[in-house]
């Protein structure tokens, strides 16, 4: 069994639950509340940010040639081509780009990015693989699971997103990733592969959290007056 095949076996409850969590669900049957979606593509804009800046520290660690310019090309597909879906969504919902930009993260979207990028700068090139690896397959995975809803591609407002995941371009990217995650487990100590898999583990959840928190309008606490 390939190692990101023993990643998704030993971890399914928590893989699954990203895709049956009610944000994915009505995005797919094309009833979610609009309010939710924006608050969503918002914060997943600044998540972007930090997850693009994981694959510039990717060219850096990188071995090969090869390697690094598929980073480089994944930073330029998520800054140019992702994040253009959602200002696409930002458009029509009337926010600017500045806004996008200067929009505050919630404590999720810090956290899971901000984690991400502690493993990726003080880890290895297959802890930083195993940290992104959830984010652009569990995407890929559920664009194609919601693509075969009939009539999710072609809903009125909710279609794009559902068609731009489940994409060959997009898959693609995902496929890479795997690969990788695969080629950089070879030959590790059981330790390493334990604290790969616990990474991933760690962005598996923070995933579903993203989804919750999205789901939820989820941000700071409210400062009360105390006496
Ligand atoms: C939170 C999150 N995870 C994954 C993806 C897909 N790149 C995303 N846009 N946002």
């Amino acid at each position: 069994m390939k190692f990101t095949e023993h990643l998704v076996d030993k971890y399914k409850r928590e893989w699954r639950q990203n895709f049956t969590h009610p944000f994915v669900q009505e995005l797919g049957s094309g009833t979610l509340d609009k309010e939710k979606f924006r608050f969503y593509m918002i914060q997943d804009y600044l998540y972007l940010i930090d997850y693009a800046r994981l694959f510039a520290l990717g060219a850096m660690k990188a071995d090969d040639l090869a390697t690094m310019g598929k980073f480089a090309a994944l930073l330029d597909s998520t800054l140019s081509g992702e994040m253009s879906l959602h200002r696409t969504y930002a458009a029509q919902f009337g926010i600017s780009r500045q806004e996008l930009e200067e929009a505050k993260p919630s404590p999720v979207t810090l956290a899971y990015s901000h984690y991400m990028l502690h493993v990726a700068q003080k880890g290895t090139l297959a802890e930083l693989t195993a940290a992104l690896l959830p984010c652009a397959w569990s995407y890929w995975e559920i664009g194609k699971e919601l693509n075969a809803i009939p009539g999710a591609a072609d809903h009125e407002f909710y279609g794009e997103w559902v068609r731009s995941y489940s994409s060959d371009e997009f898959g693609s990217h995902a496929l890479w990733c795997i690969e990788l995650m695969d080629r950089l487990a070879e030959g590790k100590s059981d330790a390493e592969l334990a604290r790969l898999e616990e990474i991933f583990l760690n962005t598996t959840r923070y995933e579903y959290m993203f989804w919750d928190m999205s789901y939820n309008g989820q941000m700071w606490p409210e400062a009360t007056d105390s006496k």
